[in-house]
């Protein structure tokens, strides 16, 4: 079962996870010279991006690259590598490595195919793994329906090209076993919906339906999850 974090607002959990993030990190280049994170994208991470940039790290020594990214250029709105751009490589923390999982390549499963060999030359197993969730529970670009989902659940290799059913944008995304090859996962979740879609996963059945459940339903890797209420 995971570790549970409530707070009252999205805020207050923000900063609880950006600082908890921070100790990891600075824990990380202490012990072996370098730390890895890899973070989520979409809305929910935006605060927490935004307070762990002010963490006094040795940013020099931090590679942070992304759990999925949407398969469209750096500049749109929707792009992930965009928000963490915006939010996190600002200042000092710009010092960090950052590995885009988007290339020049037509689409997303050409595109896997070049960025694979740069997730295979990562220190794994990372340190962190901040994931999201979706409301139909999905994490990372692991979408519930979509063809790929049993290949990303069940593949060795770290990344995977995914259509997700009912989502804009091709995707890459970290597979299942790339998640869980690291030292601590990380979930946010606010919001009545997210609430109880994490409910339903914590209470059982498939994967497949509800592919949160990879991170949650597992004893390989700590799981903490930072809920807000509000
Ligand atoms: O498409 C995505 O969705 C999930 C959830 O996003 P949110 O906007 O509801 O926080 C996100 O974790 C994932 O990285 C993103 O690509």
């Amino acid at each position: 079962m995971p570790t549970e974090h409530i707070f009252p607002t999205g805020a207050e959990a923000a900063a609880d996870l950006a600082g908890r993030i921070a100790r990891i990190l600075s824990d990380a280049i202490a012990a072996r010279g370098i730390a890895t994170i890899a973070v989520s994208g979409g809305r929910s991470p935006r605060p927490v991006l935004e307070a762990l940039a002010k963490a006094p790290l040795d940013w020099t020594k931090l590679i942070v690259t992304l759990v999925d990214e949407r398969w469209v250029e750096p500049s749109s709105a929707d792009s992930n590598e965009r928000l963490v751009r915006e939010t996190l490589l600002q200042g000092p923390a710009a010092e960090a490595r950052f590995v885009p999982m988007k290339n020049a390549a037509a689409d997303a499963y050409a595109g896997q195919v070049a960025a694979e060999p740069d997730f295979a030359a990562l220190p794994w197993p990372l340190d962190i793994v901040l994931l999201g969730m979706g409301d139909d529970g999905h994490t990372a670009s692991l979408f519930p329906g979509a063809a790929e989902l049993p290949n990303g659940l069940s593949s060795p290799a770290r990344t995977m090209a995914v259509t997700p059913p009912a989502a804009p944008h091709q995707r890459l995304s970290l597979t299942a076993s790339a998640i869980l090859d690291s030292r601590h996962i990380f979930l946010q979740i606010g919001g009545t919906e997210k609430r109880a879609v994490y409910a339903r996963a914590l209470a059982g059945g498939a994967v497949e339906e509800l592919p949160i459940r990879l991170a949650l339903c597992q004893d390989e890797v700590p799981v903490e999850v930072w809920i807000a209420e509000g």
